[in-house]
C-alpha cells in the first residue's frame, strides 16, 4: 500500500496526448505499487452507460467535456489514492489542470508523432482520430502543442516499452511519498 508523507500527494495523475500509453501504464503501474487504477473514459463510459464513441456522437464533445471535467474531480476528491489515467484532452481546461497538480504528482508521458500514429491506427474507440488518422494526429498535436507542459515530470515514451514507463514513474513516486 502506498504511505504518505505529510502533504505528499495524494494520487498519481497520467496526462498526455491519445496513444503515449497513459491507460497501458496506469496498470502496470497500479501492480507495482498496490493501489487501484482508474480510467477515465472507462469511468465515464460507466457513469453515462454508453461507450466514448456514442457518447461523442450522441450528446457531442462539450457534453463529454463536462463530464470528464466532473469525473476528475470526483477521483481527485477521494481519500484513497489511485492511479488516474486520464484522456488526451482532459488538460483541455485550466481548472483540471489546477486541479491535478494541487491533488496529485502529475506525469506527461509524450512521444514523437510517428509513434502515436502506429499506436492509435485502426483504433476505433477514438472518435478524434476517425478519417486520415496521420491529419487528425498531426492536426491535433499542434492544436495541443503546450498542452501537457505543466506536468512536473515528462517522460518520453518513444523508444521506451510500456513497463519501464511505469518503472521510471514508480521510483519518483517511491521518492515523493518517503
Ligand atoms: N511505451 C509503449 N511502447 C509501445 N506501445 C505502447 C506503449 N505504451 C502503450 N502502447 C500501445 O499503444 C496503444 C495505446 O495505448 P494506451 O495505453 O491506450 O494509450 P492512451 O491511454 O495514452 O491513449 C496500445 O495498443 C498500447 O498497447
Ligand atoms: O485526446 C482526447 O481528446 C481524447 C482522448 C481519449 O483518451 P486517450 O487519451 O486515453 O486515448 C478519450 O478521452 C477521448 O477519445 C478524447
Ligand atoms: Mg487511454
Amino acid at each position: 500500500m502506498m504511505t504518505h508523507a505529510f502533504g505528499a500527494p495524494r494520487h498519481i495523475v497520467l496526462v498526455g496526448f491519445m496513444g503515449t500509453g497513459k491507460s497501458t501504464v496506469s496498470r502496470l503501474l497500479a501492480e507495482q505499487i498496490g493501489c487501484l487504477a482508474v480510467d477515465m473514459d472507462a469511468e465515464i463510459e460507466r457513469r453515462i452507460g454508453r461507450d466514448i464513441p456514442s457518447i461523442f456522437a450522441q450528446e457531442g464533445e462539450a457534453f463529454f467535456r463536462r463530464v470528464e471535467s466532473e469525473v476528475l474531480a470526483a477521483l481527485l476528491a477521494s481519500e484513497d489514492s489511485s492511479i488516474i489515467a486520464t484522456g488526451g484532452g482532459a488538460v483541455l481546461a485550466q481548472s483540471n489542470c489546477d486541479l491535478m497538480l494541487k491533488q496529485g504528482m502529475v506525469v506527461a508521458l509524450t512521444a514523437q508523432p510517428e509513434h502515436i500514429i502506429a499506436r492509435v491506427r485502426g483504433d476505433e474507440n477514438r472518435p478524434l482520430l476517425q478519417g486520415d488518422v496521420e491529419e487528425r494526429v498531426n492536426k491535433l498535436l499542434a492544436d495541443r502543442k503546450h498542452a501537457y507542459a505543466f506536468a512536473p515530470l515528462q517522460i518520453d515514451t518513444t523508444a521506451l516499452e510500456a513497463q519501464a514507463v511505469a518503472d521510471l514513474i514508480a521510483e519518483q513516486w517511491k521518492a515523493t511519498v518517503r
